[in-house]
């Protein structure tokens, strides 16, 4: 990793979490460079991080030996097309767009090594995780550079089938939302509960964080955890019934399978 040198195509939230996360991992400012629209944004990246920061996609990817695609996924089309002249065979293309499809870039970048990933916000605070996938063109020497930048900001996993990136974005890609979901529906209760609106939240969010780092470092699974948890006849007990009356475990299957099809869906739109 140290002699790599990667482009940003797009240096917003996540391109600037994995570049933060390069440059904490030792990597060399001069090895970095990113390419985005807005002189704003070109400015911000270039004095956070000391790289250097280019309007022209095509300028930007010179030299380098990964692209990465950090763009919107309606934007990604528009950014290969910028990119097809001058992109040359042994560039390894890393994609972090939901639901975009191998398929679609090789449509639109012509044959190249893509690695496709979905990572997730934490990567921000190099806490995500991210899942990974690679096509036939892509050697062991380039998987093992689309690994390291991923890891710099978190777990990297990969997946034999491509496929199962929806599944990935579904459950770690759009994940830390749900989380926040039940953070923003315990604080409320919480407050209607009679605690005042600071307690409630700070009892929430360390709630939330003793528990993953519990499910993190056990060697017995999450069933195993809730049950020690619940005492017979007691608080949790009560709680939990409450929550399988109301269909817990169904509502959350729906909801993955929601952004599953979504993800799917929007290969389908977008991929033309
Ligand atoms: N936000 C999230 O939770 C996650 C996002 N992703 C994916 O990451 C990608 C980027 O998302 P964010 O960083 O959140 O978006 P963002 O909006 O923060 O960043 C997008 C960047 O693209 C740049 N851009 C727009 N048009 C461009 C062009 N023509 N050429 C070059 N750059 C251009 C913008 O200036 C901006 O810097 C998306 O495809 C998204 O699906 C993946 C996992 C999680
Ligand atoms: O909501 C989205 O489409 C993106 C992909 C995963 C997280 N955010």
């Amino acid at each position: 990793m140290s002699k790599t040198r990667i482009a940003f195509i797009g240096a917003g939230n996540m391109a600037a979490s994995l570049i933060g996360g390069l440059r904490a991992k030792g990597l060399d400012a001069a090895h970095i460079r990113a390419s985005a629209p807005g002189a704003e944004t070109r400015a911000r990246v270039s004095a956070e991080h000391g790289i250097e920061v280019f309007a022209d996609n095509a300028q930007a990817i010179e030299g380098a030996d990964v692209v990465v695609l950090a763009v919107k996924p309606q934007m990604m089309k528009a950014v290969c097309e910028t990119i097809r002249p001058s992109l040359k065979p042994h560039q390894l293309v890393v994609s972090i767009a939901a639901g975009i499809t191998c398929a679609s870039m090789n449509n639109w970048l012509g044959e190249q090594p893509i690695v496709r990933c979905m990572p997730n916000t934490p990567a921000l605070l190099r806490q995500g995780v991210s899942g990974l996938y690679a096509t036939a063109d892509v050697t062991a020497e380039q998987r093992q550079q689309a690994e390291e930048l991923l890891s710099a900001v978190g777990i990297a996993l990969w997946l034999n089938e491509e496929q199962q990136l929806d599944a990935v974005t579904a459950v770690s890609g759009s994940g830390p939302a749900y989380f926040f979901l039940l953070i923003e529906a315990m604080t409320a209760a919480g407050v209607k509960l009679g605690l005042p609106a600071d307690i409630a939240a700070q009892l929430t969010v360390q709630t939330a964080l003793g528990a993953a780092h519990m499910a993190v470092a056990s060697d017995v699974d999450a069933a195993e955890l809730r049950r020690r948890v619940t005492s017979p006849a007691g608080t949790t007990e009560a709680a939990i019934k409450s929550f399988q009356a109301g269909g817990f475990e169904a509502l959350v299957e729906k909801a993955l399978g929601a952004a599953a099809h979504r993800s799917a869906e929007m290969a389908e739109q977008l991929g033309r």
